[in-house]
């Protein structure tokens, strides 16, 4: 029989909390240049890591570390490895579009006070895991819902964050001696801020638009092609 005397009353949320919750969810913006120089206070660190390791994940596996980069050498060494990236990237596209990638802030290295590395260890659940049998990148998705946690937990906390995804990996795995069995999810910047965009910055400066609920919703299989 299963032991049910660990179950709470599931607590409804009030009004207040309720909201609460919707305005962490849809004022949350990436950040790359609003960032304050103001330290993240130590205990302020770990309750938003504390909420990223409450995250969901496969068969309870919490595959996830996290790597905590404050001095500005630090940085500055993983911003010369974003710039080589963002080099390469802005030479992939053409014309106009070019211009306007390369008008685009796209990280906020240097000027976020602490910068995180998240990571997942593929092998921490053993050679057999609960839920990962039959699809062994769980373990990677689950590692991106602490990063959500993450995001919305210090959007409460009046910290913004930035994931910055223009890297080499090598690069990213010599800089922060991250073994090969290690994989690298995320590298997000995060420091206090007094302004973020209403709408999605890539959205304000013309790069692409929030596409209508209504076309991403099917109704009980595929309708996506014509
Ligand atoms: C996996 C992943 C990777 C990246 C991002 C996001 C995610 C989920 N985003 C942020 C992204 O551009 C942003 O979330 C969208 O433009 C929507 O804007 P808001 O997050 O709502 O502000 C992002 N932004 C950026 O400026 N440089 C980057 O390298 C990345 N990389």
């Amino acid at each position: 029989m299963p032991n049910t005397s660990a179950l709470a009353q599931a607590a409804p949320f009030s009004k207040a909390e309720r909201d609460a919750v919707y305005k962490a969810i849809y004022t949350r913006r990436d950040v790359r240049d609003q960032f304050l120089p103001d330290p993240i206070p130590d205990e302020v660190l770990h309750k938003l890591l504390d909420a990223a390791h409450h995250a969901p994940s496969v068969g309870f596996m919490q595959p996830w570390n996290f790597i905590v980069l404050r001095a500005p050498q630090d940085r500055e060494r993983m911003w010369r490895a974003f710039n080589t990236a963002n080099e390469e990237a802005a030479g992939m596209f053409s014309g106009e579009r070019q211009s306007t990638y390369r008008s685009l802030k796209l990280e906020g290295i240097r000027k976020a006070p602490v910068n995180i590395c998240v990571t997942c260890d593929r092998s921490r659940g053993g050679e057999v895991v609960l839920g990962r049998t039959h699809n062994p990148n769980m373990d990677l998705y689950s590692t991106v819902c602490a990063i959500q946690n993450l995001w919305l937990a210090a959007r409460a906390e009046g910290i913004g964050m930035g994931w910055v995804s223009i890297f080499h990996d090598a690069d990213v795995r010599a800089l922060l001696d991250i073994p090969d069995r290690i994989e690298i999810v995320g590298y997000l910047c995060l420091g206090y801020v007094e302004q973020l965009y209403e709408r999605p910055e890539l959205e304000v400066k013309g790069w692409n638009r929030r596409t209508p609920l209504e076309e991403l919703i099917f109704d009980g299989k595929w309708q996506g092609d014509p």
